[in-house]
């Protein structure tokens, strides 16, 4: 209900459809973990049900969440327990691009109704789970008028490259790049034509990670980068669980205390504060 009121308080609204599609399809290596990242639980809950719960906003009709094929009944046992709407599963390739291009074909079969073809597509990656709705309209409103829109952040270490033999061979002036996080959104025929079987080439399907790089190359559009919050960092490593655990559980344990009237609401969130050395009450 907290969410709900949110939403409304910030009035944000959007003239256009627009759909999601969260590549989900990875198995999560860097982690260390049998399980696939995210589907690792916090609080009870998988980590991907936090992030499709961050797009279950009015403005947003469809959420494709693309998982390998293996994972397909578990992602349905998920929607079904987490009571998640509007949420089409569908099976993931064997890298990245390649399952969000199945993902952004889904949205486009024939079986689906033309009236429900997005005019923009946001695409996050499903370990993402810390996108707020505001962030979200600014990414799908940019991509509206622009084409394509990315979010950015400063790069913390400097980029450099390497020669064969594992010397330095240049390093890049820090200030001139940024890093490229998600969301990222697209309108629906750039996204399309962007992944063409005609243009995008194997290579890039096997090796890319950029899709912001496949709009400009293969569509000639150049995406408007928006500076994004240091929220929207990906779970990659087994550090980052512990992270998002911490985050998880910090904005867990706020509370809505429904009271008689204000003086025993005051005195019961003392009596809270004092018991949980809770410190926003
Ligand atoms: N074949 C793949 C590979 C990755 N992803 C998704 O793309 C997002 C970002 O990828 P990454 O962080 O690299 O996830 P993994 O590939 O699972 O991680 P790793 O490289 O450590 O295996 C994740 O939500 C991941 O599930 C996907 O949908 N399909
Ligand atoms: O390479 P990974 O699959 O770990 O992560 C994908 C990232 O490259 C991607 O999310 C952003 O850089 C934006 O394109």
């Amino acid at each position: 209900e907290a969410r709900k009121s949110d939403h409304l308080k910030a009035g944000l609204c959007v003239d256009f459809p627009v759909s999601v599609v969260l590549p989900a399809g990875g198995t999560g290596e860097r982690t260390g973990l049998q399980t696939p990242k995210q589907f690792c639980p916090f609080l009870g809950r998988p980590l991907i049900s936090y992030t499709i719960e961050s797009f279950e906003v009015s403005w947003i009709q469809t959420v494709v969440v693309v998982v390998a094929k293996e994972n397909i009944g578990l992602m349905m046992d998920i929607i079904q327990r987490f009571l998640h709407k509007k949420v089409l599963v569908v099976p993931g390739g064997s890298t990245r691009h390649r399952s969000i291009c199945n993902g952004v074909a889904a949205l486009g079969e024939q079986r689906r109704p033309a009236a429900h073809k997005p005019k923009v597509v946001i695409i996050h990656d499903a370990v993402r789970p810390f996108v707020d709705e505001d962030f979200l309209h600014k990414i799908a409103t940019a991509a509206k008028e622009q084409g394509a829109a990315g979010a950015i952040r400063p790069l913390v270490s400097t980029v450099i490259a390497t020669t064969s033999e594992g010397y330095l061979d240049h390093s890049l002036e820090r200030a001139k790049y940024r890093a490229s996080e998600m969301p990222q959104g697209f309108t629906y025929d750039v996204i399309c034509e962007a992944y063409q079987k005609l243009q995008c080439t194997e290579s890039d399907f096997e090796f890319g990670t950029e899709c912001l790089h496949l709009a400009l190359q293969y569509c000639g559009t150049n995406a408007k980068l928006i500076d994004g919050p240091p929220t929207l960092w990906k779970v990659t490593y087994k550090r980052d669980l512990a992270a998002a655990e911490s985050i998880i559980k910090s904005l867990s344990q706020s509370a809505c205390l429904i009271t008689g009237g204000l003086e025993a609401a005051v005195s019961l969130a003392n009596v809270l504060q004092k018991a949980f050395g809770a410190l926003d009450m």
